[in-house]
């Protein structure tokens, strides 16, 4: 579904990215993990096009990912959400969720300015849709509330629920259990594992969690200083030696 070839980004004289290949099957989970500044965050945004990559290439189903123009990214599938939460904090929890449809609309700008049926009638499919989602996250109850002055673990729910309204292929998480407490933690990774069966979507996570990231995910691939250092099972990426040294006094 996903390779990446030997992939680098540089800014200035900081090697984000320096030479990084993997591929992800349709269907696997995969962590992306890595101490800070390793580059995670980096090949997520070349994955959605906010960079653009100095060499390398990606291929999505196939296609050449780089060619494509960043606006045309959740057109093909891919969805994700973002580590400092990307969401709009005076829209309604409903309505933040329904951002994440847009580029599911057809109808163009005179037809939605003028309000006629069949705007009336995708609006109201995608309402009920974004409510389905909703409920099966837990988020009913907030679903007319704004964004801001919610728990951070609802706005993380919030989150995944904006990207799945998208009905992606492909789920960038970025780093979607940081902050929580280890219950939601383990709510979450629960939520996760049942999601991907009912959305049969493939998932690509980063996070630092590492009892979330080796409990949940089929496979590891360890970033350092840009380069991948390993990858595999995720027990065996624990145990690798360069993995743990990359580590060195952090607790994995
Ligand atoms: N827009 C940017 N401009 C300049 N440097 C950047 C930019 N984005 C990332 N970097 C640098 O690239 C390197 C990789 O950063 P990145 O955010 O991808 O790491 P990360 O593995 O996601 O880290 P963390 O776990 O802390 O989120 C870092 O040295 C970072 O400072």
């Amino acid at each position: 579904m996903l390779e990446v070839h030997d992939l680098t980004v540089r800014f200035g004289g900081i090697t984000a990215l320096d030479g990084v290949g993997f591929s992800v099957s349709r269907g696997e989970m995969v962590g992306l993990i890595g101490p800070n500044g390793a580059g995670k965050t980096t090949l997520f945004n070349c994955l959605t096009r906010r960079y653009d990559a100095d060499s390398g290439s990606v291929l999505y189903e196939g296609k050449n990912l780089l060619a494509m123009a960043p606006h045309a990214i959740a057109g093909t599938g891919i969805a994700r959400t973002f580590q400092n939460l990307g969401l709009f904090p005076h829209l309604s929890v409903r309505d933040n969720v329904l951002v994440g449809a847009h580029h599911r609309g057809g109808a163009g700008f005179l037809t939605a300015a003028l309000w006629l049926p069949t705007v009336r009638r995708e609006e109201n499919r995608l309402r009920a849709e974004a409510d389905r989602i909703l409920d099966r996250l837990a988020l009913t109850e907030v679903a007319d509330h704004p964004a801001s002055g919610l728990p951070f673990g609802t706005l993380k729910r919030v989150e995944l629920a904006r990207a799945l309204i998208g009905r992606p292929a492909l789920l960038l998480l970025d780093e979607p259990v940081n902050g929580l407490n280890s219950a939601e933690v383990e709510g979450f990774a629960d939520t996760l594992r049942a999601i991907r069966e009912e959305f049969d979507v493939t998932v690509v996570v980063v996070e630092h969690h590492m009892g979330f990231v080796m409990g949940i995910c089929d496979r590891v691939v360890c970033l350092d200083f840009g380069r991948k250092i390993a990858e595999g099972p995720p027990a065996e990426v624990q145990r690798d030696p360069g993995v743990m040294r990359a580590y060195l006094g952090t607790a994995i």
